[in-house]
């Protein structure tokens, strides 16, 4: 199988032959340590002053420990509440889902503006339900639209007011117009961690509160990543830093996508999270590298299949 690299649980298998020039060079730069200390200046003078205040991913672990209690008391306040919607996209539902789906809770995630496909979710169960607003900007015209269609809905159904707002849980950053929003309809308010990108946001409020609330044990997955950031400061058995060269060292030798298949993994829906992390973070001033979802690795995607002749 070639070179690996694993911690704590993670492997990276035959990144060497394409990423060993690079990793060599980020080591002899000392990258691994300088990021595991967040240094702003890692991501060039043009992102220094952004990055000072958004590398809380780093060791997300240890303020997310902060959460427990809080997660645990909602869970029992709202026990007569089994059915989990999660209103919310890209980096506020991804992750969440994927826990959900990996560990076989269930999670019903509304990221879609397709009306028929959100009128289907409104109307189940609505006694039952308990709707997680996750925005951390707070002004995601869909998440708010979703929000505004369930509060319509339960109130269509015969709840009161304030019997509507004890089935929302908002997620967001302190300071946001969701914030105000939701003291208005009497909703739960769970702030995240405003030093954390969205994307990047699995571990904090966005990640933890819908999984928690569908009967996952949050606290496992923070004592994994834990684990992992013990990896992150090496030069040898860091998967991190051996996958994210042997990427820098495939872009810069010319290639402009990367295929993605989750099988195997283990993880169910890792490869689409994927795609939205290497997309976003990656596609920046003209350069990138383009993912591509594959269900199997010598399959064409489904959209290459309907764009063929
Ligand atoms: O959490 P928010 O602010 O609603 O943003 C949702 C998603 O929209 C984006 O801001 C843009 O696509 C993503 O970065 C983010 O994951």
């Amino acid at each position: 199988m070639g070179d690996v690299e694993a911690a704590a649980g993670l492997a990276v298998w035959g990144a060497d032959p394409v990423g060993a020039e690079a990793r060599a060079t980020l080591v002899e730069a000392g990258v691994p340590g300088l990021l595991v200390q967040k240094d702003p200046t890692l991501w060039g003078a043009d992102a220094e002053a952004e990055a000072k205040v958004r590398l809380g991913w780093l060791d997300t672990f240890r303020r997310s420990r902060d959460l427990l209690p809080q997660l645990a008391e909602l869970k029992a306040e709202l026990a007569d509440l089994d059915r989990v919607v999660l209103a919310g996209m890209g980096g506020s539902s991804l992750a969440p889902e994927v826990i959900c789906r990996t560990l076989g809770r269930p999670l019903t995630v509304l990221d879609t503006t397709d009306p028929g496909q959100v009128r289907a979710v409104l109307t189940e169960r609505l006694e039952r339900t308990v709707v997680v607003v996750a925005s951390k900007s707070g002004s995601t015209v869909e998440t708010d639209s979703h929000r505004r269609a369930y509060l319509r809905a339960f109130l269509d159904a015969g709840f009161s007011e304030a019997e509507a707002g004890r089935h929302f849980v908002v997620v967001t950053d302190p300071g946001s117009p969701l914030v105000e929003i939701a003291e208005e309809m009497g909703a739960t308010v769970i702030f995240a961690d405003p030093e954390v990108g969205g994307r990047y946001s699995a571990l904090t409020a966005f990640g933890l509160v819908p999984a928690a609330l569908a009967g996952v044990d949050v606290a496992e997955l923070i004592d994994q990543a834990e684990e992992l950031h013990a990896s992150l400061s090496k030069d040898r058995d860091n998967p991190a830093l051996a996958l994210g060269a042997a990427l820098g060292a495939a872009v810069t030798a010319g290639r402009d996508k990367v295929a993605l298949v989750e099988d195997g993994t283990g993880i169910v829906g890792l490869a689409d999270w994927v795609e939205q992390l290497l997309a976003e973070s990656t596609g920046k001033d003209g350069r990138g590298i383009l993912p591509v979802v594959l269900e199997t690795p010598d399959a064409p995607s489904p959209a290459a299949r309907t764009c063929s002749p």
